[in-house]
């Protein structure tokens, strides 16, 4: 995401296509409300959706703006306005006055309602990832303040599903193209969203650690760190994906467990830190996983098996992992792993991956297609280990 380029393009009266890939499937033109004009508004209706004003819910209540009582709706509507100055408000030169009196701090008392601006409170976009959230977050990024007006692009057939059209839309007149995904991630590169929250002494069968838990409002699991000093400037880190039966089942089906306890060895040899994640089957939940496991009963690998349950074959997201690496003061890593994929989600995120060090479980005759299923299709490094030269 070029920030320069976007700020360019918004001066110059072009709104942005904001694409929520994951939720709604839909785009929506983005402009900051505080420099809109008659003009762009205008060209903004072609779009055909519903012109709304985002707004941070917690401040628009503030001034005075309220919710209509409705059915858990999971548009978080407030009222309908028309700046008081106005004349019947559904004009562009009237709606972009609306919508810039707004954005200059005016409270409730300003405007009439119900008008002809929907008001559309944001909840944070740790909270949700819609056009509402992202599109505020992104107009901070870019220096605007957080009133955004978006509305929903539709294509001739009123269909606002159609990506070939959205693509063509933006490229016939020249519009920036951003993914909701990829504000996320800016996001979370900007703003912290983890904390700690306690550390005490965690004595263990393999050393003296110290283990601490977080405030985590990223993704509101409880994560942990278990840490052995010294940390030196670029530690030892192991990012362990949570594994139920692996871990504490001690299952013969994969790798987990003894990579867990190799990796504590590790770490109270030399130093370092294991983030344990709470990613119970990569990113699945341990119910799914469990119906993965039945597939696989069936003959289908764990890759098949994540797919024909209507996964990605990975579903995590190292954003939180990335944080409180962060939160520790640990910008440079040698990271325990065989997976390229954990390499580069903390690369993405700027952490400097010094070294990667391969980290081995045991192989059984029973978890063997299954590590074997990780190397060909995962791209997993763990040649070594089943050719048994580890
Ligand atoms: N969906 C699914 N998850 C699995 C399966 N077997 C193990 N897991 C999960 O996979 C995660 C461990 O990831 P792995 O791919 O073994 O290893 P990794 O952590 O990505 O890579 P390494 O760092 O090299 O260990 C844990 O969350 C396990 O619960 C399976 O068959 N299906
Ligand atoms: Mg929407
Ligand atoms: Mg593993
Ligand atoms: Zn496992």
């Amino acid at each position: 995401m070029d920030l320069e380029k976007l700020r360019k393009s918004i001066l110059e009266g072009k709104p942005i296509v904001l694409i929520d890939e994951d939720r709604e499937v839909e785009a929506d033109l983005v402009y900051p409300a505080e420099i809109i004009t008659p003009q762009t508004l205008n060209f903004m209706l072609q779009a055909r959706g519903m012109l709304c004003l985002a707004i941070d819910e917690e401040e628009a209540l503030r001034r005075g703006f309220f919710k209509l009582p409705s059915k858990d709706n999971e548009t978080n509507f407030l009222i309908t306005v028309d700046y008081k100055e106005t004349f019947t408000g559904i004009s562009a030169e009237e709606r972009a006055l609306t919508a810039k009196k707004i954005a200059e701090g005016l409270s409730i008392e300003h405007f009439r309602y119900p008008g002809h601006l929907h008001l559309l409170g944001a909840v944070g976009i740790n909270k949700r990832k819609g056009h509402t959230e992202a599109s505020l977050e992104l107009l901070e990024m870019l220096g605007f303040k957080r009133y955004a007006l978006i509305i929903e692009l539709l294509d001739e057939e009123g269909n606002s599903h159609n990506f070939e059209f959205i693509r063509s839309f933006a490229e016939k007149h020249n519009l920036p193209i951003v993914t909701i995904r990829e504000v996320w991630k800016e996001v979370v590169k900007r703003k912290s969203f983890v904390k700690i929250h306690a550390r005490a002494r965690l004595p263990s069968h393999h050393g003296n650690f110290e283990i601490i838990a977080f405030d985590n409002e990223l993704d509101f699991k409880d994560h942990i760190a278990i840490v052995k000093e010294p940390l030196g400037e670029a530690p030892l880190v192991r990012l362990h994906s949570e594994c139920l039966t692996g871990d504490t089942l001690a299952s013969f089906k994969c790798d987990c467990g003894s990579q867990l306890a190799n990796a504590l060895k590790m770490i109270a040899n030399e130093g370092g830190i294991l983030f344990y994640l709470r990613q119970e089957g990569r990113g699945i939940g341990l119910k799914n996983k469990i119906k993965a496991y039945e597939l696989q009963d069936k003959g289908l690998d764990t890759v098949e098996a994540n797919k024909k349950l209507g996964f990605r074959e990975d579903e995590r997201d190292f954003s939180v992992a990335y944080q409180m690496l962060k939160s520790l003061g640990i910008s440079k890593v040698k990271l325990l792993t065989n997976n390229p994929r954990k390499v580069r989600a903390l690369e993405e995120f700027g952490i400097e991956v010094v070294e990667v060090i391969p980290i081995f479980g045991e192989v059984n005759e029973i978890n063997k297609p299954y590590l074997e299923a990780k190397m060909l299709k995962l791209g997993h490094n763990l040649k070594p280990l089943l050719e048994g030269k580890e």
